[in-house]
């Protein structure tokens, strides 16, 4: 099957698929089946990473895909993300070829600095000290985006980029890099708008990616009275007068921003659901209504990292 999903252009000519399946909680048990039907209906980017503890999964569902003949691995968009604990220059190249190891491919089309927090180096992913807080290391962002030039340089990926960077990281990152990110990936919905880092970034040539879209209602820390986005008023009043549904304004919220968006789901109608949002279009009016829902209301914190000196939500953006 084929969707009509755009493709955002990188300041370097490459370009992304507008829209791709998340699978951050994916279930070992239920990616693989998940990115098959993904596939199936006519996605053709998946937004990964280390520590989200599935990518052979998802390497199987890619290598049944292509095996079928249903896609070949260039009609796919694969990003990872480089996790904290492999920031020191050493360990990226290493930690890039586990990730393609894992996912059953030569290259990835898209590597990213998962956080600009570094934490102690070792097999544990989340290194905590004797009080419980997480170990931090000393590496900076700054080498290990150097070593991500490596990578990029030797075709292990095609294009690099960072994810939870703030407007002054970026900064301190365009002045010391020879190659620029494509894409900052970062939380971005109604109740989180991210307007000065969007405007911030599209100045700097550099690609916004949207992750929890959806508000992540299955966010491991997500407590019952949380605000539920899916389920606000406005957006189901939205959604009888564009004939859609919640999710499906929420998405196109993004596109119609400029957005690339990676929601995720494991349900198969979900899954099509969300990708049926290319024959529509907010209006401008609607879309500085939803704007006007902002109430700074993160939802990926990185609660207990305060303490890290590259911690990246203590400035306004
Ligand atoms: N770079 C980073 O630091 C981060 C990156 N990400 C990336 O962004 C992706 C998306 O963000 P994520 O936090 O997962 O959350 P989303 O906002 O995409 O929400 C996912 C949740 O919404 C549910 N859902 C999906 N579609 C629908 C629908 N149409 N109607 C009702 N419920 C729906 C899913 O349920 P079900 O699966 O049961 O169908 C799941 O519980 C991640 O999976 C990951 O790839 C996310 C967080 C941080
Ligand atoms: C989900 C994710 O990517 C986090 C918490 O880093």
């Amino acid at each position: 099957m084929v969707l009509n999903v755009p493709n955002v252009k990188f300041y370097n000519g490459n370009t992304i698929p507008q829209f791709g399946l998340g699978t951050w909680k994916s279930k070992p048990g239920e990616v693989t089946q998940a990115v098959k039907d993904a596939i199936d209906i006519g996605y053709r980017h998946i937004d990964c990473a280390h520590v989200y503890g599935n990518e052979k999964e998802v390497g199987e569902a890619i290598k049944t895909k292509i095996a079928e003949g249903v896609v070949t691995r260039k009609d796919l968009f694969v990003t990872s993300k480089l996790w904290n604990t492999f920031h020191q220059p050493d360990l990226v190249e290493p930690a890039l070829k586990k990730t393609l190891s894992d996912l059953n491919l030569e290259y990835l089309d898209l590597y990213l600095i998962h956080w600009p927090i570094a934490y102690k180096e070792g097999d544990d992913l989340f290194p905590k000290n004797s009080d419980g807080s997480p170990e931090f290391s000393n590496a900076d962002y700054i080498d290990t985006w150097k070593a991500m030039e490596g990578v990029l340089n030797k075709g292990l990926t095609k294009n690099i980029g960072v994810s939870n960077f703030n407007s002054e990281q970026i900064n301190r990152l365009l002045k010391n890099c020879t190659v620029k990110p494509v894409t900052n990936q970062i939380e971005c919905h109604p109740y989180l708008t991210q307007k000065k880092l969007s405007a911030f970034c599209k100045e700097k040539d550099i690609v916004i990616t949207a992750y929890s879209p959806l508000g992540s209602p299955d966010r491991p820390w997500a407590k019952p009275d949380d605000p539920k986005l899916l389920e606000d008023m406005k957006l189901l009043e939205l959604g009888k007068k564009y004939n859609k549904t919640p999710a499906q304004i929420l998405l196109r919220y993004q596109l119609d921003r400029g957005h690339v968006v990676i929601p995720k789901s494991v349900t198969k109608s979900r899954i099509a659901e969300n990708s049926n949002i290319f024959d529509f279009q907010l209006k401008p009016d609607d879309i500085a209504y939803i704007d006007s829902f902002d109430c700074n209301g993160r939802i990926c914190p990185m609660t207990g990292s305060e303490g890290s000196p590259y911690f990246p939500f203590a400035i306004p953006f």
